[in-house]
């Protein structure tokens, strides 16, 4: 066949030149404009191999039409001499043989560093053929996200690890570096809170771009390797390199999580022919976890098309296979429908322009234009005030302005172009530090932003559920009003308004939520940032055997002087300590302390949420 393509590169080259060209017919995933994954294809140039060798170019971006690719192919005729066969192709972008990599990472992959930075899940797949570039890609966007994470660019403190894991088939090995560059079989489990584990990984904290990348290239020499016709060291395995990027600020926030994947290459049926059993069943299994890996990206995709159009529950939910292979067992943070944690993705095609791989190149371009999925253009969404998910822009930077207490947190800084539906998902971290970016906003301000839009959001989807609109509107008029405001009343705020105006100190009140600073005589391992507490009742009306959280008995007339007003300065208080949740509180009823009014900094206010069981402190 070579020989085929050689011998006829001249007619080959006059037939392209005179190619009539079709326009680029629509593909389904033209339609969506703002997606969480982005298929693109990289062209490798011609090696010098094949040059010297005479092989013609067969693959050509098409001028004028973003992201078209012809791919030319040479056919023997029944009679006569061989003809021309042009299939067109399209991803989102397309980058040609001069196109470098750091051009590459500018324009689709950078934006993956900062999300999970933040605390999202940014994936790479590198998918094609073996020699069309995969390994050239991976290892040169690798570098550059080293550096992009340890030249300071990035804000907050931040400590990295990083995994890497090779699938071979249905095994799958971990890389160890201290076992002087060995592999060892690790299991790929999923824990009873159903995530996945990889049992046996070694996970290496990295302080530099250096250390990083010397891991990286010690991983890579290992990946296992075997001769193929295709290329001399070509790679039989899915390499994973997992970055973990924890916040120690925020240890109940989840990690950020950047897969880089390099994946094993797809190999056409042509170059299996002088393989042994073992080989072709290895073609196989890699073959169908590419197969697999497919259905999982549409599948995702579909899936979180649907919970921006609002789709009725009747809606058919897409399968998404991830159980099916290894690698997306490995990837279930990615591919788990029910997951919610937010994944941005970029699939880039590798392809090789030589006319001898035309067929595998083809190939190629049509897994990758199957990944494009025609996201359904979003029903028109009525506006509901109370209802973040129908919030379009503008609505939402409104609510920020108006709800994000003093000082304002600029609503361009948190929702430059979100919605409401897409500010929700937006992982907490990332939430935090784009509030943290107005000058004056505090932690806990934003912190009390996000829990009250999340209120909002879970009271919405409740009511929605449960038909109760309309026995609110009748909660709203008449005295069915009075009874349900104190009956209903899940917020520690002071219920007197005209309360608002003395000074909190001169009102403390059982059931009233302070911040306050522990003495040094109180030893107890309380958390960092605001330490709220409860106020149960005047440290003097505790009972005599009341013992408090250090276990001392809390003496009634251990409180100091009373104020000249006769009102108690000491009070019997519960610790209130951050939940499982982030940004989410329990009061802990039974761990007591006496705190003094002068211990006290402010009062805090505290809204208990039904759906998660959690108290969150409002704005
Ligand atoms: N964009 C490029 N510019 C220059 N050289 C490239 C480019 N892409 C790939 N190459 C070269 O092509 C050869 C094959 O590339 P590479 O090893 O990355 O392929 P691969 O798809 O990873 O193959 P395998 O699956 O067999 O590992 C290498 O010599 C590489 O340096």
């Amino acid at each position: 066949m070579e020989e085929f393509f050689i011998s006829n590169a001249e007619r080959y080259r006059s037939l392209v030149k005179k190619a009539t060209l079709e326009p680029p017919r629509q593909t389904p995933g033209d339609a969506a404009a703002s997606r969480d994954i982005i298929v693109s294809a990289r062209i490798r140039p011609l090696s010098a191999e094949e040059s010297a060798a005479g092989f013609p170019e067969a693959l050509f971006p098409r001028r004028g039409a973003a992201g078209a690719l012809d791919a030319h192919e040479l056919r023997r005729a029944v009679r006569g001499p061989p003809v021309l066969r042009t299939s067109t192709y399209r991803v989102d972008r397309l980058y040609d043989s001069e196109s470098t990599t750091e051009t590459i990472y500018e324009d689709v992959f950078q934006h993956l560093v900062p999300w999970a930075w933040g605390g999202g899940i940014s994936t790479l797949f590198a998918y094609g053929q073996t020699g069309s570039g995969k390994t050239f890609t991976v290892s040169g966007l690798e570098k550059l996200v080293a550096q992009s994470l340890m030249d300071g660019s990035l804000e907050g403190e931040r400590r990295i690890y990083i995994t890497i894991i090779e699938l071979v088939g249905n095994s799958s090995f971990g890389m160890h570096k201290d076992l002087l560059n060995s592999r060892k079989p690790i299991s790929v489990l999923e824990d009873s809170f159903g995530v996945t584990q990889l049992a046996g990984a070694v996970e290496h904290q990295v302080h530099s771009t250096s250390e990083i990348l010397n891991l990286i290239d010690t991983a890579t020499e290992f990946r296992r390797t075997e001769a193929t016709e295709k290329n001399d060291t070509s790679s039989r395995s899915h390499a994973i390199c997992r970055i973990r990027i924890a916040i120690p600020s925020m240890p109940s926030a989840d990690d950020g999580i950047l897969y880089l994947i390099d994946l094993a290459g797809s190999e056409a049926a042509r170059d299996r022919v002088a393989h042994s059993a073992d080989r072709i069943r290895e073609s196989r299994d890699i073959n169908t976890s590419l197969s697999v890996l497919k259905d999982c990206i549409r599948g995702k995709t579909e899936a979180d098309a649907l919970i921006g159009a609002s789709s009725s529950s009747s809606t058919k939910k897409p399968h998404v296979p991830f159980r099916q292979s290894a690698l997306t067992k490995v990837l279930k943070h990615v591919f788990d429908p029910v997951g919610t944690r937010a994944c941005k993705t970029v699939v880039m095609a590798c392809v090789n322009p030589c006319l001898a791989d035309i067929a595998a190149s083809r190939n190629t371009m049509r897994f990758a234009e199957m990944l494009r999925v025609f996201v359904p253009a979003a029903r028109e969404v009525v506006y509901e005030p109370d209802a973040p998910m129908t919030w379009t822009n503008e609505q939402l930077r409104a609510w920020i302005e108006r709800h994000s207490g003093s000082p304002p947190v600029s609503s361009a800084a948190l929702a430059p172009h979100e919605t409401g539906t897409q500010i929700l998902r937006l992982p907490p971290p990332e939430f935090e530090l784009r509030c943290l970016k107005t000058p004056g906003v505090t932690c806990e301000q934003a912190i009390a932003l996000r829990s009250k839009l999340w209120h909002m959001h879970v009271d919405s989807q409740h009511a929605r559920a449960t038909g109760a609109k309309a026995s609110r509107q009748a909660e709203s008029t008449g005295e069915l009003l009075g009874f349900l405001s104190i009956m209903d009343r899940s917020s520690s705020a002071d219920p007197k308004p005209e309360a608002k105006g003395v000074p909190f100190k001169e009102r403390v009140r059982p059931g009233m939520v302070v911040s306050w600073t522990p003495p040094p005589c109180y030893p107890l391992d309380l958390p960092g940032g605001v330490k709220p507490a409860m106020v149960l009742c005047p440290a003097a009306a505790a009972g005599d055997h009341t013992l408090d959280a250090r276990g001392q008995q809390v003496d009634p007339h251990d409180g100091g002087p009373e104020t000249e007003d006769g009102k108690p300065s000491r009070f019997l208080c519960a610790l209130v300590n951050p939940g499982v949740l982030h940004g989410a509180y329990e009061v802990q009823i039974w761990r007591q302390l006496v705190i003094g009014v002068d211990m006290m900094d402010a009062e805090v206010t505290l809204e208990y949420d039904p759906a998660t069981r959690y108290y969150y402190i409002a704005v």
